[in-house]
């Protein structure tokens, strides 16, 4: 047996699924992370609500906090117009490693760029390094302690303009008050809350979306 979940999850998926099919790749996690151990990937409950924003949305540049074995950005990839640009940022090199396999397998390398390291670090770089104007659609699901400083670093960086969206998961469970109450009193944000479930459990959770005003 592999000796980490997340590449037990990887190996399962190798084994299991079809290759160059994103969508058959994200039921083979959803499978093995319902019925053999649970991981924090959004899973398809939220995923859904995922896809349906990213597919209103219709994003040229995203950007998403916490790859993990890259559940949502196989999500998220599959649904970009060509030429978008995709960054995810991971700063568990084990994890960005699991996901990296994730995305040549499910053929959607080409499509995301993974930043590894901590998104403290890498967002106030993003402009300079990766030549990054702003970002249309953003996905963060990293931990929730980071939730509120991260969004006040995209705005001080510049990368937020009128109409960027911010998807926050687990903002019920584990939960990220502190975040719901920063964007939902901020003038600059509307926000729209999606309840839902926690991944592969029947635990209330949801997302919430604030979109800048500018
Ligand atoms: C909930 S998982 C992401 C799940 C993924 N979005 C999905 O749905 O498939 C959170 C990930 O964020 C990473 N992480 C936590 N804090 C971070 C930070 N400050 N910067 C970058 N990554 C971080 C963790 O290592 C973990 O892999
Ligand atoms: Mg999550």
């Amino acid at each position: 047996m592999a000796q980490i979940k997340e590449q037990r999850i990887l190996d399962y998926v190798l084994q299991n699924a079809i290759k160059g099919n994103p969508q058959n790749i994200v039921d083979a996690i959803d499978k093995y992370c319902s019925e053999m151990e649970w991981a924090m990937n959004v899973g398809n409950e939220k995923g859904l609500i995922l896809d349906k924003i990213v597919s209103e949305t219709n994003p040229a540049t995203v950007l998403e906090l916490g790859t993990y074995c890259g559940y949502s950005g196989v999500r998220i990839a599959q649904l970009l117009k060509p030429g978008a640009c995709f960054l995810t940022i991971e700063k568990n090199p084990v994890h960005a490693a699991i996901a990296k396999q994730m995305f040549e397998f499910a053929g959607v390398k080409e499509k995301i760029q993974i930043l590894e390291g901590s998104s403290e670090e890498i967002i106030p770089k993003l402009k300079s390094k990766y030549k990054v104007n702003t970002f249309d659609f953003i996905f963060i699901d990293h931990w929730s302690d980071r939730y509120v400083p991260d969004t006040k670093l995209l705005e001080e960086c510049g990368l937020l303009k009128k109409g960027s969206v911010l998807l926050a998961d687990n903002v019920v469970y584990p939960g990220a008050p502190d975040f719901l109450q920063y964007v939902r009193n901020c003038v600059r944000y509307e926000c729209t809350n999606y309840p839902s479930h926690l991944e592969y459990s029947d635990k209330e959770d949801a997302l919430e979306k604030a979109v800048f005003k500018g």
